[in-house]
């Protein structure tokens, strides 16, 4: 969020042709945790008897699940727009911008058009679901992140066109709401650009319960609504109810008119912006996912913040680091990282040492009967810094921040390892191990 009142003085116009709060709130991060928690509950009664505990899943309520989810989701939507429309010193404009020249914008909203002049412009348009030609030209329906978490009834069987976060974030969701499910990746592994330890795991983890078609391509979508095949490079041919596509995320710079405004982009789509978030045209500013090399809302924050004072401040422009970055996979097990992986240090020659523990090897991994999960933290040998960490199992969404604090703040792993006192029984103890391994 850019605007707040220390823009009182300022006139503000914000243009927006999607509902406020964007991807994040409407259809990307909250709905899809909010889903994915309650998956979560399903497995763990449905999991319950290795415990010794009797309990049984009957099943997920889906509408009233979602219903849940989106009611709130969707209030707080609005009530984001009321408060931006109520303010004295913002007008609110429903509808989709383009560049007419240098801070020239012109603004479709329904059957009116509005031109708005501004000395300074912030972009921060997102990015949209990309979709192969084979599926788009196909005719046939389909549903991106957009779309499938308010549908009104889980398909029996779903086909997911790729094996990224969104894929095994939503496979899941809907395997808890009793979906079958298929993941087509053109890769070898599910998540390949995580650590290859952690892809390769979280691969054969996932094939024992979905099915999955690696380093496949689609030829062609066939088939009718409801009756989908899905022909792959090899000849096989995938039967669907649904068809989920999750090949990644296009910058929303094509539908701008840049040109119009001496705004480079790179050739991804994405807008060049330098460390201040300023763009190529004088007073425009960029953050998020129309520019940013990470389509992540905890990065597209911190951009906000850096324009919020740029803008303010010319004299004193704040840059914005991209050093550390950590990301998250809401996945089962859950995912978790920042920095380099083995893959990343053996190429660029690093003299490096790995310390990997299992949750099997600590008590509360006992707890949990986790024989799946491990931490995995690469440092300099040389310095003993960290370079790069990875967790894959229970709770690794929490329990990597000690180490991307370490990261950011430069501390080496023998000061993180013996210094703070570490919690025993809790799951960070693998964490502390790791570092004495290394
Ligand atoms: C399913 C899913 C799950 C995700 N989960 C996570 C997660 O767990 N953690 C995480 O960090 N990130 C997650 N992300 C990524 C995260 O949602 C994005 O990185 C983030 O929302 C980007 O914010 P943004 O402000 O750049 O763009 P957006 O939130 O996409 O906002 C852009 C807005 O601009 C509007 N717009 C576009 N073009 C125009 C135009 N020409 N005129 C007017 N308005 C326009 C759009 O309608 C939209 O409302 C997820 C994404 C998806 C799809
Ligand atoms: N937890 C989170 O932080 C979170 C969750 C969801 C999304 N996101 C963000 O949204 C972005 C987009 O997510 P996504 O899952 O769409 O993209 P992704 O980049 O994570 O994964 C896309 C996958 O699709 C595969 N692919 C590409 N074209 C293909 C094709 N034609 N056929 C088969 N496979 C193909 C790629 O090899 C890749 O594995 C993510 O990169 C991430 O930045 C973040």
């Amino acid at each position: 969020m850019v605007v707040d009142s220390s823009f009182a003085d300022l006139d503000v116009a914000i243009v927006a042709d999607g509902p406020f709060g964007g991807t994040c709130l409407n259809f990307g991060c909250i709905p899809s945790k909010m889903l994915g928690y309650t998956a979560d509950v399903a497995r763990t009664v449905g999991g319950a008897a290795q415990y010794g505990v009797e309990a049984s899943l009957r099943g997920m309520r889906w509408r009233q699940v979602r219903d849940r989810v989106f009611s709130r989701l969707d209030a707080e939507s609005a009530e984001g727009r009321e408060g931006r429309e109520k303010s004295d010193f913002i007008t609110v404009y429903d509808g989709h911008a383009r560049f007419t020249g240098p801070k020239r914008l012109q603004v479709e909203q329904g059957e009116t058009s509005v031109a708005i002049e501004a000395e300074q412009i912030v972009l921060a348009t997102g990015a949209r679901p990309t979709v192969p030609p084979q599926v788009a030209d196909s005719g046939l329906p389909f549903e991106t992140s957009d779309t499938i978490m308010r549908i009104d009834q889980p398909p029996r069987r779903l086909a997911v066109l790729g094996g990224g976060y969104i894929a095994v974030e939503l496979a899941e969701v809907f395997a808890a709401a009793g979906s079958e499910i298929v993941i087509v990746e053109q890769a070898e592994e599910l998540l390949g650009t995580q650590d290859e330890s952690v892809s390769e795991a979280f691969t054969e983890l996932a094939g024992r319960r979905f099915e999955l078609q690696l380093g496949r391509e689609l030829t062609r979508l066939e088939g009718s609504a409801g009756e989908l095949r899905l022909v792959l490079d090899d000849g096989t041919v995938v039967e669907a109810d649904m068809l989920l596509v999750a090949v990644g995320r296009t910058p929303n710079s094509d539908g701008l008119d840049l040109a119009k405004s001496g705004i480079e982009t790179f050739d991804d789509g994405r807008v060049v912006v330098d460390d201040y978030q300023r763009t190529e045209a004088d007073g425009v500013f960029a953050l998020g996912d129309i520019c940013s090399p990470y389509q992540l809302k905890h990065v597209a924050n911190r951009e906000a913040e850096v324009v919020a004072h740029n803008l303010r401040h010319p004299d004193e422009l704040r840059a914005t680091s991209h050093d550390v970055v950590p990301a998250a996979v809401f996945s089962n097990p859950q995912i978790a990282f920042v920095g380099a992986t083995e893959q990343d240090c053996r190429d660029a020659g690093r003299d490096y040492a790995v310390g990997t523990t299992r949750y099997a090897d600590v008590a509360y991994g006992w707890a949990l009967e986790d024989t799946d999960g491990f931490c995995k933290i690469l440092a300099d040998r040389d310095t003993g810094l960290l370079l790069g960490a990875h967790l894959m199992g229970s709770q690794a969404l929490t329990l990597i921040q000690p180490l991307v604090l370490a990261m950011t703040l430069g501390i080496d792993a023998k000061t993180l390892a013996q210094q703070p006192y570490w919690i025993h029984p809790a799951l960070s103890e693998v964490i502390s191990n790791a570092l004495r391994a290394l």
